[in-house]
């Protein structure tokens, strides 16, 4: 997708007189993200992206916005939010909320090298310590609850193969979320969808994350894991990338020390995740919206690495003493 409203320069000529950008110049609909409407606005003040959420409520968004804020001022490299003149940062476009933030200077790396998954996980550690004194408390709303609803949407659409999956790795998941050492883990606000697609590189420079919509309140190690499984892979297969993950969990653990609890933790925590995804990639499958453009996510990739994740010993999340 993704414009599943459509906003013209004249509407955005209009409404963008709240703010101090000067006048809208133009604007142009970015066609790959599945979940808003998104678009590269430019303005006498320069280049911004508006979004328009399709889902996330007026009461949801002060979460994801004032975190992107918060992270923005504490030094990490994530769009900030642009105040209208009355000092909001959510606001109504053709009935919707919308907002306004900073554009990141790259393009996504899509075939990441070591180098990358590196930068990737020493920000994601320095994000992590930053948002730890984040004020507002909001669940991850695609945590386990969401797949507890979501499971039995999905499963009259599954093999009877599948369905044996679904149920059974559901069952783990509750049980490990039940468990001692899940009650031990580090939490806090996460990113919890940071894909190749939602990080910016100019060349090896990773210039910010962005794409915070899916962020919430959860250990931080479902984050590490979330980003592991698609940034540390073969594309093809699934297979966890040795060199990538190292390169990864290593750059991650010398800024934020992992815990003993989470070394338990990560092999159930990398079924998590893949779990997670391929859920709402059978939900967007089977239950799609309209959209004047649309890429789907095939769920099939998920299921895929759930599968290796439960068959093959994960790498130890750190090799030295903790
Ligand atoms: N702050 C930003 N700076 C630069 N590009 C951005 C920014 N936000 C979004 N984009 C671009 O828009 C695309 C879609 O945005 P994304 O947030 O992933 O959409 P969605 O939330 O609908 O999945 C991204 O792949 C990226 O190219
Ligand atoms: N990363 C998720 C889908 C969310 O899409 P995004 O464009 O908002 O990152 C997936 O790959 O299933």
């Amino acid at each position: 997708m993704a414009v599943f409203t459509p906003v013209s320069l004249d509407d955005l000529s209009s409404w963008i007189t709240q703010f101090d950008l000067g006048k809208a110049l133009a604007i142009k609909g970015i066609s790959s993200g599945i979940e808003n409407s998104n678009f590269f606005i430019t303005t006498e003040r320069g280049e911004y992206v508006l979004t328009v959420f399709e889902k996330l409520t007026f009461e949801q968004l002060p979460f994801y916005l004032n975190l992107m804020r918060h992270l923005a001022e504490g030094g990490v490299s994530v769009p900030a939010p642009i105040a209208n003149r009355k000092g909001s940062i959510i606001n109504e476009l053709h009935g919707k909320p919308a907002s306004i933030v900073t554009k990141l200077a790259g393009h996504c790396e899509l075939a990441p090298q070591p180098v990358h998954c590196a930068a990737v996980g020493a920000m994601l550690a320095c994000m992590h310590m930053a948002a730890e004194d984040f004020e507002i408390r909001q669940p991850n709303l695609r945590g386990i609850a969401w797949w507890n609803e979501t499971m039995p949407v999905v499963m009259p659409h599954l093999s009877d193969n599948d369905k044996q999956l679904l149920t059974t790795e559901m069952a783990f998941q509750n049980a490990f979320a039940a468990s001692d050492v899940f009650k031990e883990l580090p939490n806090g606000p996460i990113h919890a969808d940071l894909f190749r697609n939602n990080v910016m590189f100019d060349g090896d420079q990773l210039t910010g994350f962005f794409d915070f919509y899916f962020a919430g309140c959860d250990t931080w190690l479902f984050d590490v894991a979330v980003t592991v499984n698609d940034w540390c892979i073969d594309i093809e297969s699934g297979e966890l990338d040795q060199a990538r993950v190292r390169a990864m969990l290593d750059a991650y653990h010398e800024i934020r020390p992992f815990t003993a609890e989470e070394q338990i933790a990560w092999q159930p925590m990398l079924r998590a995740s893949a779990l997670r995804f391929w859920l709402s990639r059978l939900y967007d499958f089977h239950m799609p919206r309209d959209a004047e453009m649309l890429t789907a996510h095939d769920p099939a990739h998920f299921e895929r690495i759930l599968r290796l994740r439960i068959e093959h010993t994960a790498p130890a999340l750190f090799t030295t003493a903790g």
